[in-house]
């Protein structure tokens, strides 16, 4: 099983249906990133205030607030801090929180910036407490204090820094600290797409890739996308795939089915793991409750793999829940799988 850094740098499988993203799939990503806000599908709220943040700065020539981007992977945070930098025809930097390791490789960032700059930090949230608390300072007073010397001689010598706007992106909000949350002047939060908007995101894609996509197939692929668009392009790739080796070039909805039973996405999206947990829960558990530890057993995995992999989408998406006394399947469950709950029928088979 192919192996990454998840987004709490533990190692998750890269399936097809999880919304992380290797370097490798960024650079596929990167041609079909919208460029500016008015190419940018849904989110209408975020787009709306965003874009009168925007415009407002640009109105008085002036630097916007600093701007946090929270929300899960794959919706669109990276792609909305390059269209803060385009539609400010700024230049863009970008960094993240795990690639900062000291106070000082921040320090060498923010005193490289240049005026109207938009530096973007990605998972913010996993900035060393050293660099962020140099980040206040540059982000309330554009000020860095460069350290000179070490122990009792040493002393700081403040630099100032030109005018620059801090866009960070987040999938956890909640772990920044009020005083670094405090600096952003705009937070926005990204929520999933509905199956119509990623029925816009993937033929706007398809267009890109000069891939005719038929409407049908966008509605199969959209309801199978988990409401996130890096998934919804990542099966858009596969069915282009299908439709060139095995089908006759054209994306049809039989195409798209075809390629999606090939790579084990079923109709709501889960892939084998998914389903084995499901399956585990209802057919071996009767339902549950269960421990994770014992219900990872059954499928064969880790409880980490479980527990940040397959469940975070089961959980949403009313199939599992998660109690005191462990995990229970929800009806939803016993349905995708075609089982009648024991409650309702006494029997676990339909
Ligand atoms: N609103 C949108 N309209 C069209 N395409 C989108 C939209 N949002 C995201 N995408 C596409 O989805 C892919 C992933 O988006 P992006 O990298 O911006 O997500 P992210 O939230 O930054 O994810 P991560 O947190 O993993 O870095 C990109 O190819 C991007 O073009």
């Amino acid at each position: 099983m192919a192996e990454q850094a998840g987004e709490d740098g533990t190692d998750v499988d890269v399936s097809l249906v999880r919304p992380g993203a290797d370097d490798l799939e960024r650079a596929a990503e990167a041609a079909l990133r919208p460029r500016r806000l008015e190419e940018f599908v849904g989110q209408r709220v975020v787009r709306d205030q965003l874009s009168l943040v925007l415009e407002a700065a640009l109105g008085r020539g002036r630097a916007p607030d600093h701007v946090l981007l929270s929300g899960p992977p794959g919706l669109g945070k990276t792609t909305l801090a390059m269209i803060i930098a385009a539609e400010l025809g700024a230049s863009l930097r970008v960094t993240s929180g795990p690639a900062i390791q000291h106070a000082g490789d921040l320090a060498a960032v923010l005193s490289s910036l240049e005026e109207g700059e938009v530096l973007f930090l990605d998972e913010i949230h996993r900035l060393a407490r050293p660099a962020e608390e140099l980040l206040y300072v540059a982000m309330e007073d554009f000020r860095v204090d460069v350290v000179v010397g070490k122990g009792a001689g040493a002393s700081a010598i403040p630099l100032s820094l030109p005018p620059f706007t801090v866009v960070g992106a987040t999938t956890r909000a909640g772990l920044l600290p009020a005083p670094l949350r405090d600096r952003f002047g705009f937070t926005g939060h990204l929520d999933f797409y509905s199956d119509d908007e990623l029925e816009r995101v993937l033929v706007r894609s398809a267009g890109l890739l000069g891939a005719p996509l038929e409407a049908a197939a966008a509605a199969e692929i959209a309801s199978r996308s988990r409401g996130t668009p890096r998934i919804a392009n990542r099966l858009l790739r596969r069915v282009r795939d299908w439709a060139q080796v095995r089908g006759d070039g054209r994306m049809s909805l039989d195409a798209a089915r075809a390629a999606l039973e090939v790579y084990e996405v079923d109709a709501r999206g889960l892939d084998r793991l998914d389903r084995s947990v499901l399956d585990a829960l209802c057919r071996r558990f009767g339902g549950g409750p269960v421990g994770l530890t014992t219900l990872a057993v059954a499928v064969g995995e880790e409880p980490e793999t479980v527990e940040t992999v397959a469940e975070p989408f089961l959980v949403r998406e009313g199939l599992v829940g998660r109690t005191p006394r462990g995990r229970v399947a929800l009806p939803a469950a016993w349905e995708h799988l075609g089982l009648v709950p024991p409650s309702a029928g006494g029997t676990l088979f339909a």
